[in-house]
């Protein structure tokens, strides 16, 4: 089965969760894309959910294949929310916004009662950091926020390039008006300090580390497994003060 095939089967799988009257957070990605065209697909023959989309690309996929769409602002409690992932480890802690969406899926996450995630395999690893971490900024003062950024990181015993992602000859903009730093610091043992020291920065608008929001992980490969958090006890989401 090919990547693309193994996104389908998490997609498809995620369905069994969603049920009539759901508010349900849409993701945004290639695995969150399946999982609108199979949510279209109910719909079309009569289930009934309204979404609240963490892009404007989402909103725009869900508009052309006619999923009923609100806002944070109508809709602010919502019941679950489907949305992909660059990375995933054990306690399902998760790197996102390698599509820059990380902003909106954070704090759409952080209203739903229970976020899952859809995966292919590759996205599995013991400890997260293979993937560049994604940090959302705010256009002013950037050299002075790429500077705290590494020497923070720094104090963690962190290290690695910290890029401005482009888009051609353009800094990316997200939806949010912002810059994405990509940081390749390489493996990330302490999740939770890197979270409060990023958070501790003026100029860091969020970061792409997904801290106890996942409740469960749809993962395909040699078929579909779900893996739940093996969370500690006692332990806290990335929107707690340390
Ligand atoms: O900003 C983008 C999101 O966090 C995506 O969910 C993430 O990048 C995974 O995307 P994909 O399903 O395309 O691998």
């Amino acid at each position: 089965m090919d990547a693309r095939q193994l996104k389908v089967e998490a997609a498809r799988a995620a369905l069994a969760h969603v049920s009539d009257g759901m508010r349900l957070g849409i993701g945004t990605g290639s695995t969150a894309e399946e999982f609108v065209r199979r949510l279209a697909e109910k719909v079309a023959t009569g289930l009934t959910i309204i979404g609240v989309p963490t892009s404007e690309r989402t909103a725009t996929l869900c508009s052309e294949l006619g999923v009923p769409l609100s806002t944070l602002e109508e809709t602010p409690e919502l019941d679950l929310t489907i949305d992909g992932a660059d990375e995933i480890d054990p306690e399902l802690t998760l790197i996102k916004g390698g599509g820059g969406a990380l902003l909106r899926e954070k704090i759409v996450a952080a209203a739903s009662a229970r976020m899952i995630v859809i995966a292919d395999r590759s996205k599995m690893v013991e400890t997260l950091g293979r993937f560049p971490l994604p940090i959302e900024v705010n256009p002013f003062g950037l050299r002075a926020t790429e500077i705290a950024v590494a020497a923070a990181a720094g104090r963690l015993g962190l290290s690695g390039p910290v890029t401005l992602r482009m888009t051609g000859s353009q800094p990316f903009v997200t939806d949010g008006g912002h810059f994405i730093l990509d940081a390749s610091f390489g493996r990330i043992p302490d999740t939770r300090a890197l979270s409060n020291a990023l958070h501790a920065i003026p100029g860091v608008v969020e970061h792409g580390l997904f801290i106890g929001l996942a409740s469960a992980a749809i993962i395909a490969g040699d078929g579909v497994q779900t893996v739940h958090a093996a969370r500690k006890p006692g332990s806290s989401t990335d929107h707690d003060v340390a």
